[in-house]
């Protein structure tokens, strides 16, 4: 499902490899842990697997495609098969819950009856029913993971990557996150999970996959294998790696129990969550005209038709009509730059316009 064959990543202007002749294989429906201290490669492993990032060497398959073998304008359908989930959250803040899930799938042009069934089915699924037309910020941090997690979801990816989807939540929230992750799991999405959280790890027992600067130092399947070691190196490979003190303890994970519990009452993160939120999506409108400078030339027509009639839903089904480019309070003098279309979605991290971002926008429908 995921295979990486002696992968090196060199970012441009590094001595160091992020990531140093990585070699893994992960197989369909597992759920695994990328460990690591903070710059081991983590992130870095999971931008090559959304071809985010193109190795130095080495080579990457992913769902049975040689990643080097995608042509960029084939990105963003290849990446309809994955969901991705951020600490951060990400979510459009002047969307409400259900158009925050819908509005990817609008834009790949799905159709109107069948959005009409997945976002409630998905919002159920995560804990959210009922709770579609609140906006981000009447959400807790917790609620607004499950909207991320919803949007990443709906589309039912095979495969999910989730990088510290539980960093921004307090223990108990956290526990409930990763129950729905385990629930997704569960139904036979693979799930690739970056995190710092040891007690998260000790306590669900998968597979862990160890980075330390770049490299592999170990490979444990856990669950249901009670220590099998896949690899295992000698302890003088090992670097030593500093985890972070358990957050979330047995009783945190056994109190999550049963699944969606009403989210979050207890929530102490909800007004930073709030401004986090704000602060990684910016002031994110549909802007027709950026959308139209957002594909190639061929696909301009057909993304922003798409876009068109996904506002003209947006507004019809939030019963508010929203101004392309309007922002909630802000002015244009205060406004950061638009974020591209695959910003906006979560499809790729927001590190600003990159050379080739022209040609890795959501495609023409089909
Ligand atoms: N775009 C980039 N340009 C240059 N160097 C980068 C870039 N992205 C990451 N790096 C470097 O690559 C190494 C691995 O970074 P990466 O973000 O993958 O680590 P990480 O394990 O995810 O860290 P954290 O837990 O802090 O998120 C680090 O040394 C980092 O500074």
């Amino acid at each position: 499902m995921i295979r990486f064959d002696s992968v090196t990543k060199t970012y441009p202007g590094q001595s160091k490899p992020a990531l140093d002749e990585v070699g893994v294989e992960i197989l369909r429906g597992e759920f695994v842990f990328l460990v690591g201290a903070s710059g081991s490669g983590k992130s870095s492993f999971l931008r090559l697997i959304l071809k985010e990032e193109k190795p130095t060497r080495g080579t990457i398959h992913v769902l049975g495609q040689d990643l080097g073998s995608i042509s960029t304008r084939k990105v963003p359908y290849f990446r309809r098969s994955l969901g991705v989930v951020f600490q951060d959250f990400r979510l459009l803040p002047n969307k409400n819950v259900y158009e925050n899930v819908a509005f990817t799938l609008r834009v790949i042009g799905k159709s109107r009856g069948f959005i009409h069934q997945a976002v409630p089915e998905t919002l159920k699924l995560v804990g959210l029913d009922g709770k579609g037309k609140r906006m981000p910020h009447e959400l807790s941090g917790g609620e607004q993971q499950r909207v991320a997690i919803a949007r990443a979801i709906v589309n039912k990816p095979q495969i999910l990557l989730a990088d510290e989807p539980t960093g921004n939540l307090d223990p108990v929230t956290s526990a409930g996150i990763m129950t729905l992750l385990e629930r997704i799991n569960a139904s036979g999405t693979t799930v690739v999970m970056a995190t710092h959280e040891a007690g998260i790890v000790d306590q669900m027992r998968r597979r862990v996959i160890e980075l330390s600067s770049g490299e592999v130092v170990r490979d444990e399947r856990t669950a249901g294998y009670d220590g099998e070691t896949v690899r295992e190196f000698e302890p003088s490979d090992l670097a030593t790696v500093t985890a972070a003190a358990p957050k979330v303890t047995p009783e945190a994970m056994r109190d999550a129990e049963p699944l969606y519990v009403e989210p979050e009452a207890t929530d102490e993160v909800t007004d930073e969550a709030a401004e986090i939120t704000a602060a990684a999506t910016g002031v994110i409108a549909v802007d027709r005209a950026a959308l139209a400078g957002a594909g190639s030339t061929a696909d301009r027509t057909a993304s922003t038709d798409a876009t068109e009639r996904a506002e003209g839903e947006t507004s019809e089904a939030s019963g508010a009509s929203e101004p392309a480019g309007a922002t909630d309070g802000a002015t244009a003098a205060d406004a950061p730059p638009p974020r591209t279309l695959a910003e906006r979605l979560g499809l790729r991290a927001p590190a600003g316009p990159r050379a080739d971002d022209d040609d890795q926008e959501v495609g023409p429908v089909s």
